[in-house]
């Protein structure tokens, strides 16, 4: 399979922050790729450096098969939106449109004022005078009118209200389905991901997790109920998450191949966002030394 995102021991440092350690991950072509993680985890660092903003300190990264951003040709098959949504505030909507269009080899000038009409935007209105939201649309609107095979998304719903949020969703679906690209979003609304993306990457403490097909993901992780027990006495080849206990009852987060068969277990499903939650608090637990703990890859 096709591999748009490679990256091998990734690591960028700020000064003495390190920012994103030992990410190694393969985004395949053609995927919705959710971007997960608290606060400061490194999701933006890893989403500048697909971009070619920011150079690795260690460990490398090939987009769309090259170093990012090491030719125009490559630049011009990926699309970024920053989380402030840079726009040129004394530009109006048409001239950024226009802007577009003279950078941008393979620019769709029909999508592009499509988009903005079916937003209700006055193409005469300067960037500097649109709401955050508004400003978060026409930066969206550029990157998809330039027709990627690569979209870069930092947390690109946070700014709108949920009608929007929802319509920009069903549009970067229609996108992907239409132009057959590679879409990865950062975001820290896990029922957004879960209704867009087929793909999860969990960052948390500067590392990769977990990542994974979605599918797969869940379909081997359960949440486990018994009488109070140690993690130690689970049956052989589950991997604890996470765990808690009260004083009759114990519940385990775990990663598992297969169910197992012993009515003293209450063995469930699990959510998204309880699996989302439970490495992030796993890696919480852990401290910034803790190594990725799981990969699955189709
Ligand atoms: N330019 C910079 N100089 C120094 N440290 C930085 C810089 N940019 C990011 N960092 C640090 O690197 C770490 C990762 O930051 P990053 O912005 O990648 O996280 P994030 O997961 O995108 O966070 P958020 O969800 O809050 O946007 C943080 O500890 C942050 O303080």
């Amino acid at each position: 399979m096709t591999a748009i995102i490679e990256a091998r021991g990734l690591g960028k440092r700020y000064g003495r922050r390190q920012a994103l350690s030992d990410c190694t991950l393969s985004v395949p072509a053609g995927r919705v790729v959710g971007l997960v993680g608290p606060n400061g985890a490194g999701k933006s660092t890893l989403l500048q450096l697909a971009c070619g903003m920011l150079t690795p300190t260690s460990g490398s990264i090939e987009v769309l098969g090259e170093r990012p951003a090491s030719s125009t040709a490559q630049m011009a098959r990926v699309g970024f939106v920053a989380q402030d949504t840079p726009t040129y505030a004394a530009l109006s909507i048409a001239d950024h449109l226009r802007l577009g269009a003279k950078l941008n080899p393979r620019w769709d000038a029909g999508l592009a004022k499509r988009r903005i009409q079916q937003l209700g935007l006055d193409p005469a209105q300067r960037a500097g005078r649109l709401s955050g939201g508004q400003r978060a649309q026409l930066a969206l609107t550029l990157a998809v009118a330039k027709r990627p095979d690569l979209l870069l998304l930092d947390e690109p719903v946070a700014a709108l209200d949920p009608l929007a949020r929802r319509g920009f969703l069903q549009s970067l679906m229609e996108f992907v389905a239409e132009a057959e690209a590679t879409v990865v979003l950062s975001s820290h609304l896990v029922s957004d991901l879960e209704r867009v993306c087929d793909h999860l990457v969990v960052l948390a403490a500067s590392r990769v997790q977990a990542v994974g097909e979605i599918d797969d993901l869940l379909a081997t992780h359960f949440r486990l109920t018994t009488a109070r027990r140690e993690a130690d006495t689970l049956p052989t080849g589950m991997q604890v998450i996470q765990a808690n206990h009260t004083d009759r009852q114990s519940t385990f987060v775990v990663r598992a191949d297969a169910a197992i068969d012993d009515p003293s277990w209450v063995m469930e499903p699990l959510a998204l966002e309880d699996f989302v939650l439970s490495y992030m608090k796993q890696a919480g637990a852990a401290g910034a030394d803790h190594r990725p703990v799981l990969e699955t890859q189709r």
